[in-house]
């Protein structure tokens, strides 16, 4: 069996002597789509800060292709293929949508590579295009989440963390970042771990569902299995 893309193991910690998350573990193989689901508290955005190198107190193991990533630095992850767009995204409100998007490109080497992938974020994210000149602070929320995504993407990673890229944005800008998201996975085999309140969006594109309840994996299944689990869809998912 080929190695997963992201593998975690044991994962035990938070942010102090008690832990929130216990003994979480999965895979994600290569060019899949993982939505992380479950109520409000149960441990997803602490899952995606332990997965990017942002949670104080951590034990386990976490791979990225094979390689140890456990207590690797938030910005060193980049060099794995790791990029986290967190909650509440993190745009530059001084710089403007194009300088936004250099910034994702600033580390890598092959500029020319930066300067195409800039030019597919503003094919993907058409609302981008149009607001390329603009300041941070003058985007809408679903440009400031598009670009916090585009921004990410241009570092061309094999692995995205994205916590809640649904939270307040209009059902159409949703639509239009799920549509990117899986066809990246489709068209370029990027691995995704989608954290997500809105199961209604984020279960339909994804490979495989795993459903937190007080830090712990309560049900890690096929995505389309889940939907069609009643009893699951009622105790943990609340529909
Ligand atoms: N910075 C922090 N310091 C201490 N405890 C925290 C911190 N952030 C979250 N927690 C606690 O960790 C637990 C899990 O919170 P977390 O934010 O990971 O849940 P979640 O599933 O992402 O919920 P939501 O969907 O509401 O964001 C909660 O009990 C929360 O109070």
């Amino acid at each position: 069996m080929s190695t997963p893309l992201l593998r975690v193991e044991n994962l035990t910690g938070g942010y102090g002597p008690v832990p929130v998350l216990h003994e979480v573990s999965f895979d994600v193989p290569s060019g899949t789509i993982a939505a992380v689901v479950g109520a409000n508290g149960a441990g997803k955005t602490t899952l995606l800060r332990a997965l990017s190198g942002m949670l104080p107190a951590v034990q386990g193991s976490i791979s990225v292709s094979g390689s140890p990533v456990l207590g690797v630095p938030t910005e060193k992850l980049v060099h794995h293929g790791v990029a986290h767009v967190p909650e509440g995204r993190g745009v530059i409100g001084e710089l403007t949508v194009e300088e936004n998007l250099r910034l994702g490109g600033l580390w890598r080497k092959d500029r020319a590579d930066t300067k195409r992938a800039i030019a597919e974020m503003y094919e993907m994210f058409e609302p981008l295009a149009r607001r390329r000149n603009s300041s941070g602070h003058q985007l809408s929320g679903g440009e400031r989440q598009m670009l916090a995504i585009g921004r990410a993407l241009v570092a061309r990673p094999s692995l995205l963390l994205l916590d809640e890229p649904s939270l307040g944005l209009a059902p159409r800008i949703v639509d239009l970042i799920m549509t990117v998201l899986r066809d990246l996975r489709d068209r370029t085999g990027l691995t995704v771990v989608l954290v997500e309140q809105n199961v209604h969006s984020a279960l339909p594109i994804a490979d495989q569902a795993i459903v937190l309840a007080l830090g712990r994996i309560v049900v890690a299944t096929s995505a389309a299995e889940l939907v069609m689990d009643s009893d699951f869809r009622t105790a943990y998912l609340g529909f």
